[in-house]
């Protein structure tokens, strides 16, 4: 494990962390911001998965998280998105919503994305395991947000491992990646046909069949161009309604899906989770 940067941010350090990843047998690279705090003590964890097109740097240099970390005193990991490097198989026409830089978070099961495409274990195990080891932060108290894809990652995560996350949020997360573009085509390559599979990483179809007894929120820009053909927000408050979770939805009039947006709200994102987080 290489630190490849290490750069002072209102008082705490935000690193940037190269290792080899056994899941996705490849070399990988992430970002951890450890507040001040940290230097006095183990503290908790709020991780951030990005969207497509993203690595482990967009969040860092754009969200503006640091400041409000630091002064509740939790770490932010931001992995990077998919696995890298020579030998990871891309999208056949390099498109930008499959393949390198669009993981999905899920462990493929169909060749050639097999090897390397485990973004699942990566975030869900492997990650927690090594950072526990290397880094001052208590792995007992975690929460998990996320972008759009890296929302749907967040949900589902939080979803399938209600022990683990002390609490969940999105901003403009794709809520049913079953039934959108951007999803079928990342679960048709990483899955195949087997619709069991989808469906066990589809944040609205998990919520239909095991509910979950944790609040959800939510943030999405109403301007958002992708809102209507790829994100479907409607859906996750149909589902949350029918299952009785408490979802809160802000819908935010005039913010589209950017980094902006993101910025304008991740302070309130980041009191949320720092109130499950504190003993
Ligand atoms: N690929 C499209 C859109 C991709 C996109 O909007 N990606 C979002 C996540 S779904 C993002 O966070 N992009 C990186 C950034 O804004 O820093 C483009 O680049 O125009």
């Amino acid at each position: 494990m290489d630190i490849i940067e290490d750069v002072l941010c209102f008082g705490g350090r935000q690193l940037r962390v190269k290792h080899t990843s056994e899941s996705c047998h490849c070399d990988m690279v992430f970002s951890v911001f450890l507040p001040p705090q940290a230097e006095q003590g183990k503290v908790p964890v709020v991780w951030w998965l990005s969207g497509l097109t993203c690595n482990d740097q967009n969040f860092v240099t754009k969200a503006g998280a640091q400041r409000v970390a630091a002064e509740l005193g939790v770490a932010i990991v931001a992995p990077d998105t998919s696995p890298r490097g020579d030998g990871v198989a891309d999208d056949p026409d390099g498109a930008w919503d499959f393949g390198l830089g669009a993981g999905f978070y899920v462990n493929a099961t169909q060749a050639p994305y097999d090897r390397h495409y485990r973004m699942y274990d990566y975030v869900q195990a492997e990650l927690p395991a090594l950072l526990a080891k290397r880094f001052p932060l208590d792995i007992e108290r975690q929460s998990i947000m996320g972008h759009s894809m890296g929302g749907h990652g967040a949900l589902t995560l939080a979803l399938r491992h209600p022990d683990q996350y002390r609490s969940v949020s999105a901003f403009a997360p794709i809520c049913v990646p079953s039934q959108v573009s951007w999803g079928q085509k990342a679960f048709g390559g990483y899955f195949g046909g087997d619709e069991s599979l989808w469906l066990e990483h589809d944040a609205v179809a998990l919520i239909e069949k095991s509910g979950f007894d944790k609040p959800i929120l939510v943030d999405q820009g109403a301007a958002d161009s992708f809102l209507q053909n790829q994100l479907k927000p409607e859906l996750l408050e149909q589902a949350c309604e029918r299952a009785g979770v408490a979802l809160t939805l802000n819908q935010r009039e005039g913010y589209d899906h950017s980094y902006f947006f993101i910025a304008s709200f991740i302070e309130e994102h980041f009191r949320y989770h720092g109130r499950f987080l504190s003993r």
